[in-house]
Order: structure tokens, then C-alpha cells, then sequence
């Protein structure tokens, strides 16, 4: 353990809280660069490496709301009906790279490339995609991929009989391009795509079992453990910034770090890590009675997310899904011991067919596509202008959307080809639910890539640090957003209309074909408000921005106004990426280790 002090607190030299994707591979890295530095992680979950439900792809969805997710609410979303919507995220070692639902994809080249035009100088594809890579080990990629990173990714072996008429059905009816090769900074297209799985063994491959092996003795892990805020001091009197010391857990004790404090809490938690600390927005802080030590507006503003709805279609009698795990617990059971001695099984499967495209794929029509980017244009125009100059937060994630909207290269909407029921778990009262055989389903996932309404997450100022944090994501508080969403599910609706995918379902469970006809965009609206949730993405709530639009930290990570105190972690995303979001995630972490430990080498000379 660290050197005990004369006080009885401990020493490291990094203390990083969040033993998550990010704070994982940071953490990991910097042993390996920093050999004499010691290091801690303190991860407020426990660590569960032999945990089938995290480790067995065929198994992912059932972490929800279980215990090793935080299954935060937000508060009732006015643009929803006032429903409550769940944030899932890990609580354990690996954070949501545990539980998350294993797609390893890329955005477009130019989105990240926004992310230096908007003030960080050196954040651009070429510098996140060398970052990217080095956290990569893509069994079978193309060219170009990854092979010598920690974290596997692969394309799964098991592929369910129905999703073999997907890809066809695109390319042939829909006229969207077959893309074998969508990491490398061009995701449109139709694809079947790589996941977070070992293929030596079937296994997830997640921050803590791909890097935390790789760490050096130099690395010490502290599990169920939270931490209450940093600490920070004013090295003089006259100093105008704050020097991180270090951090106090929930109970009291503190623990020191003679460089550097780095937040890796993830883009829920580490805003509210801030703001406990005294770094935030004056409203807040005065409202859960902390002194301001710095004024940082941004912190937990900017809070992008996608969008998900879905479209059920029941299969025809001949073909069998993943519910076959929810039904029969023999086939279950034997599927999982299948997977147990390395044999192929549906427990190996994760969704594998992807659409990523831009309006005009996505309505297949070009005054149709016109319409929205207009709609967006005005929506935008409205929003900037009530917001005020002083208060420029969102403004550069707004100006970017509108600046890639209409560039073919970057997505608006995706479709997931998911196997089985995933819009819900079929209840047993269901009607659906006692025929024999049992119904078997399929889904399509439709995720907005580029919604315009952003939000918020703060801390409960009545419980800054036992209550949950207040999020609010503003869902749909715009028309754009809205028609974005029934424009998706049109398209979702349209792929299973087309042939030959049409010849494998037998009826439109979800929300049905006569429930919903699709020319009528007030029965879309209505689903919308019924079942529109986050497809698990949020970011930017610490951004990476210039100071004076809202920004938090800095191109080099560290949080305005401090030394010593970092953010690591989807936070700091500069602006939104059509992609989904681990990745980026680990690129981030590696490239902010490079920096840490560049930095410390320099120090020593
Ligand atoms: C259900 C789900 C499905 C997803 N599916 C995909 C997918 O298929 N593909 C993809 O690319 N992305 C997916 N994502 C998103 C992706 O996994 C996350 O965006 C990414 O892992 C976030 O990484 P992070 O390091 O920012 O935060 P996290 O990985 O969430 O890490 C934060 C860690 O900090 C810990 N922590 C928080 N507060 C404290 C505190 N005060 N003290 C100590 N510890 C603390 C948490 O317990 C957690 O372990 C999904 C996410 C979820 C939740």
C-alpha cells in the first residue's frame, strides 16, 4: 500500500476515481510508462471477474438493473409524458465496459476532427485513431486494425439464421452500400460488425480483464469504495488556481496524491465529483451549500445522449432467437454449458448487423432529407438566440451538428439488427407468451445520432453526496429531434417491409403494422412519447472546450483553474460522435496517459 504519512493518511503519486473503461486503461498505461510511480485506482464497485453475467456475451442484458449498475432515473421528461427514463451504467470493476452491449465501432473520421476545429489542438482522427488502435486487438479485422491492444474485438461466430437476409436486403432493396470496413473513419454503410469478445474463449473483453493484467506491481486497486470529492488548496494566498492534493472517500478518509488527481467517474458521475469539490456552476453550489472555490458553468451542462426506439417483428415458426434463453431453461442451461466448453451457442451471440446513414439513405428521398436539415436549421436558430452571449455553453456541440448534418460521410440515424425481443422483456401475461411454440422475435434498434436538445446532470443540492445524481436529458424538447426519430423508425419499418427480410416474420408485434400505418406521423408521435429511451450514450458533461464556452477541461485534460486535477473519461467528448462510444472512450484514455506520463518524464528532465 501506499507510504504511510506522519497524519495516517497514505501517499500515491496518481490517484484515479473510477476504476472504469477509461480510469482502467489510464491507469494501466501509466504503470506501465510510470514504473516508479505509485498508482491508485478507487472504484466504488466490487470487482467481478468471474462473473458469468458480465463475462458471457449471450448474457449481457441482464446486468440492467441489476447490481452491478448504478440504474440511475432521470427526472420525468416533460416531452415524454413526464415518464422517467433509466440511466444504466457499471458499478464495478470495468465500470460499463462490464455491462455495456459490446459493439466496437468507430465514428466518421470528420466528427472527430471537429473536435480540434472547435479549440483542442492536436484532438483529431489522426490522433484518436493511433490512440484508438493502441487500445485494439481485432481478431480478423481488415487492414488496418488494431492487433496489439488489450481489448479484443472479433466478430462472433454465431449468427442467427434471420439475420442472414439483413445485409442482402439492404444492399439489394435499400441501396446502401455493403461497408467491410467501417472503423477506419467511414462507418456508412451496412456492416456486420466487430464486438468486446475474446474469440479464443467467448469471453468480454472489458477495461478490467484486457488491461488491469497488463498493469504493474506499482498499481494498487481499492473496490467498494466511493469517493466524496477532491481536495484542493491554494498553494499561496494570492494564487489564483486551486492545487488537487488528493481525495476524500465517503467516510471520511482522505488519501493524498503528490501529482495528480484524475476523475475517470464517467460522464454521470465525475460532474458531480467536481461540484462536490466546489468546482461548478454558482446556482448549484450555492443551492447544496459549497463554497464556489472555482466558477466552471459548464460543469454538467452540455449532457448529449442518443436516442433509441425500436420495432418488434415476431419470426416466422421456423426460426429461432435468443428468447429461447427467456423461455426454456433447459435449452438455456444447456446453451450456456455449450459456451462453457468452448462449443458454439447462442451464448456467444451480441447483435452483429449494423446501418449507419445519413439522411438521405435514411429517407431515401432527397426533398425528404431536405426538409429535416431545414427543420434542424430553424430549430438551431431558435435556440441559439435565447441563449445568451455570456453563456455559450452547447453552442460549439450545436454548431458542429448543424456543420455535419448535411456531410454524407457522417450518420444521423442508425439501425441495430438485434435477435430476439429486445424492445421488453415479454411478460408472462402476455398472450404472445403461452402459445406453443413459444413466439420468437426479432428487433430493430433504431438510435438518433445527432439529436439537438442537450441537458443536465447535477448533484441533489438537498443530498450533495448520498443522493442521486439529477439528470436530466431534455428528451425531444425540440421538433427536430422528434421528427428525427419518426424518420428512423420509418426507415426501420421500411428495411422489414423489404424483401428478402420480409419473408422471415410473420407479423409486426411492436408497435404493429395497423397500429401504427406509415404515413401517420401522429400515431409515430404517439409511440415516440411511449417508448422512446438512451441507447446508454451520454457524454460532454466535462467538456473539453475553450473556458468561455462552457468548457471544463482543457486540450491537455486538466480542469480549468486547478494543477493537478484531471478528467478522464467520456466527460470531456468535445463534441457528440455518430458512433457508439467505448472506443472513443479508450482512445482518450490513451492518449491522456501519454500526456501524463510525457509530462512527468519531463519534470525529471
Ligand atoms: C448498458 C450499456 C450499454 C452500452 N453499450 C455500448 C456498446 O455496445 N458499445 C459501446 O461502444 N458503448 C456502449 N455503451 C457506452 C460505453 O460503455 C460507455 O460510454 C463507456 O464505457 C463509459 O466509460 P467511462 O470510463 O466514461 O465511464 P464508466 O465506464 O461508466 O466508468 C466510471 C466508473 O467510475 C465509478 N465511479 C463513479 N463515481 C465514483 C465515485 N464517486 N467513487 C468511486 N468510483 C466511482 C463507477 O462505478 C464506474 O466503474 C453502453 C453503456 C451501457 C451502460
Amino acid at each position: 500500500s501506499g507510504a504511510p504519512r506522519p497524519n495516517g493518511s497514505k501517499i500515491y503519486d496518481y490517484i484515479i476515481v473510477g476504476g472504469g473503461t477509461a480510469g482502467n486503461a489510464l491507469a494501466t498505461r501509466l504503470s506501465q510508462g510510470l514504473p516508479e510511480a505509485k498508482i491508485l485506482v478507487i472504484e466504488a464497485g466490487p470487482a467481478a471477474l468471474d462473473e458469468d453475467a458480465i463475462n458471457v456475451p449471450g448474457l449481457k442484458g441482464g446486468n440492467l438493473g441489476g447490481k452491478y449498475d448504478w440504474n440511475f432515473p432521470t427526472v420525468p421528461q416533460a416531452a415524454l409524458n413526464n415518464r422517467t427514463t433509466v440511466v444504466n451504467r457499471g458499478k464495478v470493476l470495468g465500470g460499463s465496459s462490464a455491462i455495456n452491449l459490446l459493439s466496437w465501432n468507430r465514428a466518421a473520421a470528420v466528427e472527430y476532427d471537429q473536435w480540434e476545429k472547435v479549440g483542442n489542438p492536436g484532438w483529431n482522427w489522426k490522433s484518436m485513431s493511433t490512440a484508438m488502435l493502441k487500445a485494439e486487438n481485432y481478431t480478423g479485422g481488415p487492414p488496418g486494425s488494431g492487433t496489439k491492444g488489450p481489448v479484443h474485438a472479433s466478430v462472433s461466430r454465431y449468427v442467427p439464421e434471420h439475420q442472414k437476409f439483413f445485409v442482402p436486403t439492404m444492399v439489394g432493396s435499400l441501396s446502401i452500400p455493403d461497408n467491410n470496413n467501417s472503423l477506419q473513419g467511414n462507418p456508412i454503410g451496412v456492416m456486420i460488425q466487430p464486438s468486446s469478445i475474446n474469440p479464443t474463449n467467448y469471453v468480454r473483453s472489458y477495461s478490467a480483464n484486457a488491461y488491469l493484467p497488463k498493469a504493474g506491481p506499482n498499481l494498487e486497486i481499492l473496490t467498494d469504495t466511493f469517493v466524496a470529492k477532491v481536495n484542493l488548496e491554494k498553494q499561496t494566498r494570492a494564487s489564483s488556481t486551486y492545487q488537487a492534493t488528493g481525495v476524500t472517500l465517503a467516510n471520511g478518509t482522505v488519501i493524498r496524491a503528490s501529482q495528480e488527481v484524475i476523475l475517470s467517474a464517467g460522464a454521470i458521475q465525475t460532474p458531480n465529483l467536481l461540484e462536490r469539490s466546489g468546482i461548478g456552476r454558482s446556482s448549484v453550489l450555492r443551492a447544496a451549500n459549497i463554497t464556489q472555490l472555482i466558477d466552471l458553468p459548464g460543469v454538467g451542462e452540455n449532457y448529449n445522449d442518443h436516442l433509441r426506439l425500436q420495432l418488434v417483428y415476431q419470426l416466422k415458426p421456423q426460426y429461432r432467437s435468443s428468447d429461447l434463453l427467456k423461455y426454456n431453461s433447459t435449452a438455456a442451461a444447456e446453451e450456456l454449458a455449450k459456451w462453457r466448453a468452448g462449443i458454439p451457442s447462442i451464448m456467444d451471440d451480441k447483435a452483429g448487423a449494423y446501418v449507419f446513414a445519413n439522411w438521405e439513405q435514411a429517407t431515401g428521398n432527397k426533398s425528404k432529407a431536405a426538409r429535416l436539415v431545414a427543420l434542424a436549421r430553424s430549430v438551431a436558430a431558435n435556440l441559439t438566440t435565447t441563449t445568451t452571449t455570456t453563456d455559450k455553453i452547447g453552442h460549439a456541440g450545436l454548431k458542429t451538428k448543424l456543420t455535419l448534418l448535411t456531410t454524407p460521410s457522417v450518420p444521423q440515424v442508425e439501425i441495430i439488427f438485434s435477435d430476439g425481443f429486445a424492445g421488453g422483456y415479454l411478460s408472462p401475461s402476455d398472450p404472445l407468451y403461452s402459445q406453443v411454440p413459444k413466439p420468437h422475435f426479432f428487433s430493430l434498434l433504431v438510435a438518433i445520432q445527432h439529436p439537438l436538445s442537450t441537458g443536465s446532470v447535477h448533484i441533489d443540492t438537498s443530498s450533495p453526496l448520498h443522493g442521486n445524481p439529477v439528470i436530466n436529458p431534455n428528451f425531444l424538447s425540440n421538433k427536430y429531434d422528434m421528427a428525427a426519430c419518426i424518420a428512423g423508425l420509418k426507415f426501420a419499418r421500411r428495411i422489414a417491409l423489404s424483401e428478402p427480410l420480409r419473408s422471415v416474420w410473420v407479423d409486426e408485434y411492436s408497435p404493429g403494422l395497423d397500429a401504427v400505418k406509415m404515413n401517420d406521423d401522429e400515431a409515430w408521435r404517439e409511440y415516440v412519447v411511449n417508448t422512446m429511451q438512451s441507447i446508454f450514450h451520454p457524454t460532454s458533461t466535462a467538456a473539453m472546450l475553450p473556458r468561455r464556452e462552457g468548457g471544463v477541461v482543457n486540450g491537455k485534460l486538466r480542469v480549468y483553474g486547478t494543477e493537478g486535477l484531471r478528467v478522464v473519461d467520456a466527460s470531456v467528448f468535445a463534441t457528440q460522435l455518430g458512433a457508439h462510444v467505448q472506443t472513443a472512450v479508450y482512445g482518450v484514455a490513451e492518449r491522456a496517459a501519454e500526456m501524463v506520463i510525457k509530462e512527468s518524464n519531463g519534470r525529471r528532465g
